[in-house]
């Protein structure tokens, strides 16, 4: 069986990634949930969700109804969960958490399902891995509030339809591309989180800095802030390291020049690149000169599963334009090549392939 994106990433797994998207262990999910803010008020960036939700919820909430299905997509620790959190608080309503993958047959949904409130929130995480015998029965009951299950077996066994609360689905993947048409299609709203910015990030570290009683200032925030990947779980980690470094070899005050030093120990280059970004650079570079090269042959060359390179390496590499996807495979771009100190190929400096 192929080995979870999430993980490859454990501390107890070969080498801890210290930018890795995904939360490194249970203690740190325990802090996650501290830091997380509560309310939409609160909630950092991600300005276009954010208005799509208020309207929805503040609409929903004005006709006593329940909130339309709500897709949340985007890469791992941008605040997929959080928002769920703060959907079902915003509307004053209980939130009910699973995965795809814990809902391994019919009646285990059924049993959550029957068990909603009026108006609750299901939230489904990793809904792109739900079974397709549980995804049936998900389908009337996002539609019409009904589901049919099966009584007794065999040629005794009979179908019966059982109404259900008006509910909202929150369903949060990684890869909106892996989920089935007719599910898509049952979402009302859907909502993109994208990479945060610097600024934003900064915010979200003097936040939670606040919240840890740890004294910053406003350099120290953006230098972990621009290290960050775009990602507040992996700012909220850097801020955790970065304050040990403060304690042990300064004053516990976390400045622009102390966390430039805790960060460069820790192998964050000032692109907020870590080892595995720089090695799959260097692969494209090096080993495929620049590329095209395809998926299955650049993870086969830096030793990830391919997947982990779809959903958590190179989204943040071509954010930020250091790699291109195209129709032939991955290629670098000349920022790569820059970033790596090396001499771009001919046709590259040329122009013709940028
Ligand atoms: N907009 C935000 N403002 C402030 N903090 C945030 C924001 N978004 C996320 N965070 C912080 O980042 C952490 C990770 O967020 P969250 O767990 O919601 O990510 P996710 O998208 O669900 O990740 P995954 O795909 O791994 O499930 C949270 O604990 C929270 O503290
Ligand atoms: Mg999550």
């Amino acid at each position: 069986m192929a080995v979870q994106t999430d993980d490859l990433q454990g501390d107890d797994f070969r080498r801890p990634r210290v930018v890795s998207a995904a939360p490194a262990s249970p203690n740190e999910e325990a802090l996650e949930r501290a830091l997380r803010p509560k309310r939409l008020q609160e909630y950092v960036g991600q300005a276009k969700a954010r208005e799509q939700l208020e309207i929805f919820v503040g609409a929903a909430r004005h006709r006593a109804e329940a909130l339309d299905h709500v897709l949340l997509f985007g890469p791992p620790g941008l605040g997929k969960t959080t928002l769920s959190h703060i959907i079902a608080a915003e509307l004053g309503v209980n939130l009910r958490q699973t995965s795809g993958p814990v809902l391994e047959k019919p009646k285990d949904l059924a049993a959550i399902l029957t068990s909603l409130e009026k108006h609750d929130v299901l939230f489904i995480d990793e809904i792109h891995r739900l079974s397709p015998v549980v995804e049936e029965i998900l389908y009337p009951a996002l539609e019409d509030y009904q589901i049919d299950i099966m009584i007794g077996d065999g040629p005794a066994a009979r179908s019966i339809k059982l109404d259900l609360q008006p509910f909202t689905l929150v369903g949060a993947t990684t890869r909106a591309g892996m989920l089935t048409n007719p599910l898509r299609d049952r979402f009302g709203i859907v909502a993109r989180l994208e990479f945060y910015t610097a600024e934003e990030l900064a915010r979200i570290v003097g936040r939670s800095a606040a919240l840890l009683d740890v004294p910053i200032d406003d350099g120290g925030a953006a230098e972990i802030a621009r290290r960050s990947r775009g990602t507040p779980r992996i700012a909220n980690r850097l801020l955790r390291r970065v304050r040990d470094y403060a304690q042990v070899k300064g004053t516990g005050h976390i400045d622009a020049p102390i966390a430039d030093k805790a960060l460069a120990l820790l192998d964050v280059d000032p692109l907020g690149f870590d080892v595995m970004d720089r090695k799959l650079l260097e692969a494209v570079v090096h080993r495929f000169d620049g590329g095209p090269v395809g998926l299955e042959n650049l993870a086969a060359a830096i030793g990830e599963e391919s997947g982990t390179i779809e959903d958590v390496i190179e989204p943040y590499l071509i954010q930020q334009g250091f790699l291109q996807r195209t129709p032939r495979g991955r290629t670098a771009t000349l920022a790569a090549f820059r970033h790596l100190g090396v001499a771009p190929p001919q046709a590259a400096a040329g122009g013709g392939l940028f």
